[in-house]
Parts: structure tokens; sequence; C-alpha cells
């Protein structure tokens, strides 16, 4: 019932247009429930001569004209209102999405996220746009045909609706069992989406093991899972839509035996009879419409718990109430008794003390899983520390608007993701200002120059998926040019250049040495080209800084180094598939 009463409030701003609907189709059932009476009294004038079946003639053609009209209006304005409330719920949810931390995507699953965002929203919008004025409507022409049977014939209108309670009952079991079915449809239609996501995002892995019948065999179980659970649904619906049709079918079964009595005693004529037989046709639309307008209830019931479990969801990475104002960033960085792990009870930086200075350039080394890349993302706060802080400029990073601290430090991965899109769009997506001179310049600084001219349509060729008409080092450079282009006062470069030739690394490398300025640099890299760039290298082992130093010196006092560097050559032969 709550989130049937969240799910109301979607039609808040639109009250003026529901109400119109509303209207709109009162006069159309008016209409409609008027045409009984008028064909009782036409052959009730037949009897007696016809004389006025002129009359009676136009005015039904008249009611059904209007009735029409009435009836398309109330379409126009419903589907309006039902295409606004999809688009607001989508906005917000998709708004919703954009503002949860990284950690919310690590867990959840893209399919299922675009499953919400489509189908959960459509039965959303098929329930409040059409679904709950056609309840409004049925309601209101039982209520209004019952009030008009009433008066006609008290005895007629319990032989055409003993069936009422019965339906009622019918109805309401039928509610009880589909609930939990549409809901784990709607479950298992997302775990689809899920599925076919991953095959086709990992196409590319599958095609090298040759996965695709194992892939095949996976989407068709999760096809069949819901082919099986929408065929629980349909035997539902199979039996009770029918049963629900049925039982008025009585209640007409009834008015012809209690008439045939009724109108040769004369308690009855034969136009209220042949009346009261139009009012059980009339009545037949609103009540099978109730039946179906209970399902699409239960199915937006079902949608929009799901929808609203991600609305509810907070984001667990808080934008401060008041952010301390930043007036010049120099960007000095600091990690002070960090503690963070991914899993609760797991730590996996255990106290981490680091400092860097501002403009420094300081790379960070250790084993596989020690946490380089972990401390990269505190700095950008992808994450947050379990205890201790990060600082930007001795403030906490947590106290700085995030707008402002994602200008301030730019992070640049292994991925490089690029969009669909052009290659200027990519390099210029923190700056779409930015002139082609700019664009150019960050490409040349990233080493990626000579890919304007490679590609067939320069600067405005688009790069397909994930960028995957260009190279892995393409990509790499790519990412790179569209960091530098933000000109952050903090760069983190995270094994950023690993599928780069050693050639153009050092081309690259000297490029940043020379663009520097005043920018901090963090770099996650094994590379001795990269490692020289830095100022200090900072080992890290065990969740904290063990050993930190110039590169010659540290390198010469530190075994562990030694051999982490001498080792990270293989790292140049990873390919884009891994
Ligand atoms: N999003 C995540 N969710 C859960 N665990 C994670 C996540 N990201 C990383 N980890 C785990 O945290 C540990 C540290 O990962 P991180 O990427 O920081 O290490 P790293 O030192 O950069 O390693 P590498 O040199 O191999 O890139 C690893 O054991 C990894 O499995």
């Amino acid at each position: 019932m709550r989130t049937f009463r969240r799910l109301l409030g979607f039609l808040r701003p639109y009250r003026l247009a529901v109400a119109a609907s509303v209207v709109l189709a009162c006069g159309a059932l008016a209409a409609g429930v008027a045409i009984p009476t008028l064909i009782g009294r036409a052959v009730d004038d037949i009897r007696t001569g016809g004389g006025r079946l002129t009359t009676y003639g136009l005015a039904i053609a008249g009611l059904a004209c209007a009735r029409l009209a009435l009836s398309v209006s109330r379409r126009l304005v419903a589907g309006r209102v039902s295409l606004r409330v999809e688009l607001d719920l989508r906005d917000r949810l998709y708004e919703h999405l954009q503002r949860l931390e990284v950690g919310f995507f690590d867990r959840a699953q893209v399919g299922q996220l675009v499953s919400r965002a489509t189908v959960d929203l459509q039965a959303i919008r098929f329930f409040l746009g059409y679904g709950l004025v056609f309840a409004v409507q049925s309601v209101v022409t039982l209520l209004a045909a019952l009030a008009v049977m009433l008066w006609a014939s008290p005895l007629l209108t319990a032989a055409v609706l003993w069936p009422a309670p019965l339906l009622v009952l019918v109805a309401a079991r039928y509610g009880r069992r589909n609930r939990p079915a549409s809901q784990e449809v709607q479950q298992r239609m997302a775990e689809l989406a899920a599925e076919a996501e991953q095959s086709l995002s990992g196409v590319r892995v599958i095609k090298v093991y040759a996965a695709e019948a194992v892939r095949s065999r996976r989407f068709r179980s999760a096809a069949e899972r819901v082919y099986d659970q929408a065929m629980l649904s349909t035997r539902l619906r199979a039996f009770y839509s029918p049963l629900i049709a049925f039982l008025p079918q009585l209640g007409l079964a009834t008015l012809l035996l209690v008439g045939s009595r009724a109108v040769p005693s004369g308690a009855v004529t034969l136009g209220e009879f042949v009346a009261f037989y139009g009012y059980s046709v009339v009545l037949a639309g609103p009540l099978r419409m109730l039946g179906m307008v209970l399902g699409m209830a239960q199915r937006a019931v079902a949608a929009g718990n799901r929808v609203f479990e991600l609305l509810d969801r907070g984001p667990q990475l808080p934008e401060p109430t008041s952010p301390v104002p930043v007036r010049k960033v120099r960007g000095a960085l600091e990690f002070q008794r960090v503690w963070f792990g991914y899993e609760r009870g797991r730590p996996l930086l255990r106290g981490l003390d680091l400092r860097v200075e501002a403009g420094a350039t300081i790379a960070l080394v250790g084993p596989t899983g020690a946490g380089k890349s972990t401390i990269g993302m505190l700095a950008a706060r992808l994450y947050d520390p379990e205890r201790g802080a990060v600082l930007l400029d001795g403030v906490d990073v947590r106290r700085l608007s995030t707008r402002e601290l994602r200008r301030t430090v730019v992070l640049v991965g292994e991925d490089g993701h690029l969009f669909s899109d052009s290659l200027r769009a990519n390099v210029a997506y923190a700056r779409p200002d930015a002139s082609d001179e700019q664009v150019l310049a960050a490409l040349a600084w990233a080493g990626a120059d000579e890919l304007v001219e490679q590609l067939p349509e320069g600067l405005d060729t688009r790069l397909g998926e994930r960028g995957y008409r260009l190279s892995g080092g393409q990509r790499q450079r790519v990412a790179l040019a569209r960091a530098l282009l933000a000109a952050p006062r903090v760069l983190v470069l995270d094994d950023a250049l690993s599928h780069v030739d050693p050639a153009t690394e050092r081309r690259i490398a000297r490029r940043l040495r020379e663009t520097s300025g005043d920018r901090t640099m963090l770099i996650v890299s094994h590379r001795p080209t990269l490692l020289e760039l830095a100022d200090e290298i900072v080992l890290i082992s065990d969740g904290r800084v063990s050993a930190r130093g110039a590169f010659p010196e540290l390198l010469a006092r530190s075994p562990r180094l030694a051999e982490l560097v001498s080792t990270s050559g293989a790292s140049v032969a990873r390919t884009a598939v891994s």
C-alpha cells in the first residue's frame, strides 16, 4: 500500500490533467449508461406505435458520437500524463544512479539497472497513465449503472448483480496469487537483461575462448526462467480472467429467467427488460476492466518496489552540507592513518600515512594487490576511508564539494574507458567548449598526435563502443589527453600507460615533465621510465608505506623494489584482451 501511495505521488504535478481525464471518462461513461435506457424507451415506443422513434434514434446516435469524442480526448490526455510520469521517473532514476558512489556499481549488474529503467518504468507508466483512469471509470460506471438500475427495478437489479460478491472474492484471490508471480517475472526479466549485457560487452573474450555455446546455454537458461515464470502468471490469468468474465454471464442468465416471468405478468415492461439487458452488457466491460486494472496495479507495485529499492539507496559518499570553500588549490595530498577495505573486517590499507607535497611527483610501487590503485581512488574520493582521512591542502576531501574535488583531482586508470563518440568529444570530455587547437595540443602532450592523421575522419572519427576502434595503447593515450585537457592540479596515473610501447612511453614521460608545471602527480607503475619521472618512489606493502626515497637511492637499498622493477617488464606484453 505504501508503494502504491508513493506511485500516486508521481501524478501530483499532473493533477489537473488527471482530473480532466477523469471528467472526460465520466462524460463518456454517462453517455454509455444513458444509451440502454434510450433503447428500452425506444422498444416500449415501438410497442405503442413508434411515434418518437426518430427522436430516440437521433439521441442514441448523438450520445454515441459524444462518447467517441470524449474517449479520444481522454486517451490523448491520459497518454500524455503517462509518458510525462515515465519521463520524470526515468530522469529521477538516472540522476539518482549518477549520484551513487563507485562502490555501488562494483556490485550492481548493469543489465539489472537497465531493466529497472525500462521494463519496470513502463509497467508503472501503464498503470498510472491508463490503469488508474480505467479503474475510476469502471467504478463510476458500475455505481452509475447500479443507481439507474435500482431506480428502475430492484428485482431485475438483484437478478443481474447477485454474482457481484463472488466476483469480488475471485478477483481478490487472483490478486493475492498473481502479485508475487508478476514480481518474480520482473526480477527474472532483469536477470535476463543482465545476462545479455554480460554476453554482449564481453564478446571479445567469449570469441577468444570459443565460449559462444556456453554463453548461449546460459542465456537460454535465463530466458527459460523468464518463460517458466511468465507461464505461471499466464496460467493464473488464463484461469482467472475468463472466470471473472464468466460470472457476470450468470447474472445475465438469471435476468432472462426472471424477465421471462416478470414481463408477461406485467411487473416490468418489455422496454425496461431490454434496458436491463443493455445494462448487463454495459457492466461486463467495466467488470472485465477491473480485473485487468488489478493485474496492471500488481505489476506496477512490483515494479515500483524494485525502482524504489534503488531510489531509496542513498549515496554513501555524501556531499558535505556546507563544503569548505576553495580559493586557490595548491595540490598537496596527505593520507592520514588511512584504514580501508572493500569487504567489512578485511582491511587492505592499515593506517597508511603518506604525504605528497604540492607540485611533487610520487610513484607508488608494491606487490600486486597491495592497494596502489586503491590509494589513487581514495585520492579522487571514489571511496572514503573507514578510518583516518585524505586531505587536500590540509582539508579533508569529504568536506570539499564533489564538483570542486573532481576539477582538482583527475584519475586515469589502466582501462581508460572511452565513450562511443568522436575523438574530439572524448578528449574534450571535461571541457566541451575546448577549441580544436586545445584538443590537438592535449593529444600531442599525450603522444597521440599521429592518431588524428591516422583516423579516417580525424577528430570527427567515432571511436566505437568503449573506444574499441583503437588499439589498447591508443586508447590509453586518448584517455591521458582527456585528463591533460582537464588540467587538474592533481593527476593520478594508475598504470595509465601500460599498453604503450617503451619509446612512446619515454616521449610521453618527457612531455609530462615539460608540461607538469605545479601539477602534483601520483603514478602507479613499475616501469623505469615513469619511475625516473618521479621525485620519490613509495613502496607499499601490508597496507602501509614500507619504504620511500629517490629512485636510484631506493633501488640500491631496497631489494624488494629491485625485484619489482626487474619483473615489471612483463606487463608491457599485456594485451588488450585480458
Ligand atoms: N572494487 C573492488 N571490490 C572488492 N575488492 C577490490 C575492488 N578493487 C580492488 N579490490 C581488491 O583490493 C585489493 C587491492 O587492489 P588494488 O587494485 O588497489 O591493488 P594494486 O596494488 O593496484 O594491484 P595491481 O598492482 O595488481 O594493480 C586486491 O586484492 C583486489 O582484489
